[in-house]
């Protein structure tokens, strides 16, 4: 089974129905950029995967287990509420505002998903987390404040506190959208190495350049369907939807 496996997911706000019935199948180490207009859904689906959202039709498994319930004794139990944040330990997201505690250091903000849900030592995820901050390049910053680092520094510390609990799963919601564009390519740069070290990740992303060279599939999502999916080279270079033809038209 792959890692991520939708099927039939349908999600509305009120009357408007924004997500029309998706399947998107994601395999392990697989990359796979989302793309598409403003309002077509991306972000919703990426909620609804990490149970932000719930859905109303449809299915959505991450690593065999149906989001919204749990696996014990062979059996499927429906989460409630408090318990989706079970299920969100196997999942890292990354989103748009980097949304970390302001008064607490770079390190601690890494330390706490693993200290404060995860109930591990101190002594023992310290050590952890100042290797994720090598890893984004920040070991340097490990006692800064977010408000004492860059928009791009501070998505580094947002993914590494991510990367802390050692998801199966990481779901980017346009990292770099928020950024002065000087500072994107850093924080590509660690997702480009996140990749390679064989990350499944679903990244929502206006970056072209990021889907062509780093994805393994792109999916073009329209008005709450997927209207074209295949390789960077297929779909980028030759769309055969006129929807994808449209959007592209307007990015590149
Ligand atoms: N919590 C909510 N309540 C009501 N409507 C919502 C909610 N969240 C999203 N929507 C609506 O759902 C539609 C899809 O939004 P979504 O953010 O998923 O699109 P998107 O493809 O990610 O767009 P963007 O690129 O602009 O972020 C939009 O019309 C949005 O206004």
């Amino acid at each position: 089974m792959a890692l991520v496996e939708a099927i039939g997911v349908r999600k509305s706000f009120g009357h408007t129905e924004v997500l029309k019935g998706i399947d998107m199948e994601v395999e392990r180490g697989e990359v796979v950029c989302l793309l598409g207009p403003s309002g077509a859904g991306k972000s919703t689906f990426l909620r609804c995967v990490n149970h932000l959202e719930t859905i109303d039709a449809g299915r959505i498994w991450v690593d065999g287990v149906p989001v919204g319930f749990r696996a014990s004794g062979g059996k499927l139990h429906e989460l409630r509420e408090r318990d989706a944040a079970h299920q969100r330990r196997d999942v890292g997201m990354v989103f748009q505002r980097f949304n970390l505690f302001p008064h607490r250091t770079a390190l601690e903000n890494i330390m706490e998903g693993p200290v404060q849900v995860l109930g591990r030592r101190k002594a023992e995820v310290g050590a952890e987390a100042l290797a994720l901050l090598e890893r984004v390049g920040l070991a340097e910053k490990a006692s800064a404040y977010p408000g004492q680092l860059s928009g791009g520094q501070q998505q580094r510390v947002a993914i590494a506190r991510a990367l802390a609990m050692k998801p199966k799963l990481m779901l980017f919601d346009e990292p770099t959208s928020a950024l002065d564009p000087e500072l994107v390519g850093e924080v590509l740069d660690v997702m480009t190495s996140l990749a390679r070290d064989g990350m499944t990740m679903i990244v929502v992303t206006h970056e072209i350049g990021f889907a062509r060279s780093v994805a393994d599939r792109v999916v073009f999502l329209v008005d709450g369907a997927v209207v074209e999916s295949g390789t960077p080279s297929d779909v980028l270079d030759d769309p055969q939807q006129p929807r994808t033809r449209q959007f592209l038209a307007k990015v590149l």
